[in-house]
């Protein structure tokens, strides 16, 4: 496949303005197919108002945007057969049992996959025959999942999908992700469960007033991988602990010392979310600066 036909989404300097807000300003961005890409940022950053111009239901102010080789802004029925959408708020469904309102859904679409299929990735065969509204909420938030790839996307955008799942249905859902990219769907993820971004993204985006601070690798997202470690013991009843570039040598040193097991070891780097927090402290402080 060459280098044009495997980007699904082309994006350069795209603006949009609400009064005096700038929602979005200036964002440049290339997503491949197969790609599971996340938008990571704080309430109002710009992540919704970035995505929904990429799902074609915002217009833009400037900038370009290409998605599947389209304007989204002026693409048509076929195009959005081709895009899944998970909104952050619940779809509005008819008053049906669940099966038939992925059959419904599905006669939208051309491709379709198999509703009863679809119904059971999404972990609800045992609630297909109960009416939609009587689901709770973690199990209608599974239902508008399966809404958003009964179609087939190329492409799916999910927004805050797992809100309300139980910590099960999340990893599972996780799963059923990682099984649609391994397929070839693009999937654009905008979440605040700095876990799920660590456990799906190959690569995030974070946002901040608009503008993209960095996108990476959850590892190596702003120098991660080379980040210092806090390497922490237990010694005379006190605990302690070192920062540092060598944990290995620490621990080494330590062993050597204790003369065998030493007392409550830990070597700790910073997860995605201390990494996510400091670089949005910096955001927040460049702000104050300004
Ligand atoms: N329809 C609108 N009219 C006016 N201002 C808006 C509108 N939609 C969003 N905004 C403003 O634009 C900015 C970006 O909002 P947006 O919803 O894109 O942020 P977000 O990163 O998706 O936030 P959240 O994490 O809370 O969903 C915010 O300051 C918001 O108040």
């Amino acid at each position: 496949m060459n280098q044009a036909s495997d980007t699904v989404i082309e994006v350069n300097g795209l603006r949009k303005k609400y009064g005096d807000t700038e929602a979005v300003a200036g964002i440049d961005l290339s997503i491949r197919r197969g790609e599971i890409f996340s938008f990571l940022g704080p309430n109002g950053a710009g992540k919704s108002t970035a995505v929904e111009i990429l799902e074609g239901f915002r217009h833009r102010d400037g900038g370009s945007a290409r998605v599947l080789g389209e304007d989204p802004g002026k693409a048509g029925r076929a195009w959005r057969s081709r895009v899944g959408i998970v909104w952050q708020k619940e779809t509005q469904v008819p008053k049906l049992p669940v099966r038939d309102v992925v059959r419904h859904f599905a006669g939208y679409y051309p491709l379709a996959h198999d509703p009863d299929e679809v119904v059971e990735r999404v972990g609800l065969g045992p609630k297909a025959k109960e009416l939609a509204e009587s689901l709770s909420g973690g199990q209608r938030r599974r239902l508008d999942v399966a809404l958003g790839m009964v179609g087939r996307p190329e492409l799916l955008f999910l927004d805050e999908p797992t809100t309300g799942f139980d910590p099960k249905a999340r990893r599972e859902f996780w799963g059923l992700i990682r099984d649609l990219a391994d397929g070839g769907t693009t999937v654009v993820l905008t979440t605040h469960y700095l876990e799920e971004a660590e456990e799906l993204a190959d690569r995030v985006c974070v946002i901040a007033r608009g503008r993209i601070r960095a996108v990476d690798t959850p590892a190596a997202l702003d120098g991660r991988a080379s980040a210092q470690a806090t390497v922490g013991w237990l010694e005379d009843g006190q605990r302690r602990e070192i920062r540092t570039d060598e944990p290995t040598r620490a621990v080494s040193e330590l062993a050597t010392r204790f003369v065998g097991e030493v007392p409550e070891l830990s070597v700790h780097r910073p997860t995605l979310e201390e990494t996510y927090l400091g670089m949005i402290q910096d955001d927040e402080a460049e702000e104050a600066a300004v």
